[in-house]
């Protein structure tokens, strides 16, 4: 059995569990539920917080988890990220009362208070800059108001959190992060059952982000047809019984498609479909 660490709470949880399902594996039907095996796939998944999931997964216990590249460096726990999963989108950043400070520079002798102790430490120490660190859980952004700390470092999505809290972001961004696949470092990458649950994520996120798009064209035109849908090896080319027609079926990025059919039309092409991809192995 594939032993699985999967987030119990917060911005990770619930979009990991659906692409799990999406993936097709059986997830908890409750929140409550802290384990759950699924006998079908031969996984067994564990509910855990996301900010031990990194390191349950470095003491070899559990073979994979889901967490944030922000939790799994601040934890230094001995675990590296093998595949990013592009939901819970996040940058790492300083902020502070506007006008207050401009850069790393201006932290000297202040006090940062963040929920990532480890990232902000090796920040400050990697720039040389000598500032105080303190931990606060969470809702970091009140820190300033109540005198706790002059400048907070954390996690920001849309800016809401901030803005609602008078602070503004200063300096370079300290990472951007993600949900990620992590293993223990120097895990044996060859296992068939690490990279047969890695080839379902990797599914997943392609039916994501690509359409699979039908057309017909002229022959004449099929080389700037192909050249505008270029797939991901090469698009599949077939006969049409009216001749000097061709149909082409290639995967273009849903970002891509309306463009895209724009372009084919443009050039003559007609009967431009697109259709969902519901799953995949590339
Ligand atoms: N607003 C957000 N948008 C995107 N990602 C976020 C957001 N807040 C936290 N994260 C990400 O979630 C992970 C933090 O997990 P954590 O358990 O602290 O979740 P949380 O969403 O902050 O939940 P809570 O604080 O309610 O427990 C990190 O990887 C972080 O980058
Ligand atoms: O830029 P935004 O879209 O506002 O998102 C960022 C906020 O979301 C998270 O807070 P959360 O709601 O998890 O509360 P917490 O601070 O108590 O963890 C994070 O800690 C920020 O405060
Ligand atoms: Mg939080």
């Amino acid at each position: 059995m594939l032993r699985i660490a999967v987030p119990n709470k917060g911005s990770l949880s619930g979009p990991a569990s659906a692409m799990l399902h999406e993936a097709g594996y059986q997830q908890r039907k409750e929140s409550k539920e802290l384990v759950l095996v699924d006998p079908g796939n031969e996984v067994e998944f564990f509910y855990l917080r996301p900010r031990d999931i990194a390191i349950y997964v470095s003491s070899g216990k559990l073979d994979i988890g889901i967490t944030g590249r922000d939790l799994l460096i601040d934890s230094g726990a001995n675990a590296e990220e093998i595949l990013p999963l592009g939901f819970a989108r996040s940058t790492f950043r300083f902020a502070a009362k506007p006008g207050t400070a401009q850069g790393i520079d201006d932290l000297a002798g202040r006090t940062v208070a963040t929920s990532y102790e480890g990232i902000v430490g090796k920040h400050l120490a990697d720039s040389g800059v000598d500032a105080s660190v303190i931990h606060l859980d969470g809702a970091v952004e009140t820190a300033i108001e109540l005198g706790v700390a002059q400048v907070i470092a954390d996690v920001v999505e849309t800016g809401t959190s901030l803005r609602n809290a008078g602070l503004e972001v200063f300096g370079e961004p300290i990472m951007k992060s993600e949900a990620i696949v992590i293993r223990r470092t120097g895990a044996d990458a060859d296992e068939p059952k690490v990279k047969q649950f890695l080839r379902r994520l990797q599914g997943v996120l392609v039916a994501r982000t690509y359409v699979m798009m039908d057309y017909d064209c002229r022959a004449e035109h099929l080389e700037q047809a192909v050249a505008l849908t270029p797939g991901l090896e090469s698009p599949t080319i077939s006969p049409l019984h009216n001749e000097g027609w061709v149909a082409v079926r290639s995967m273009v990025p849903t970002k891509d498609a309306q463009r895209v059919m724009d372009d084919l039309y443009a050039i003559g092409a007609r009967a431009i479909l697109t259709t969902a991809i519901h799953a995949c192995r590339l």
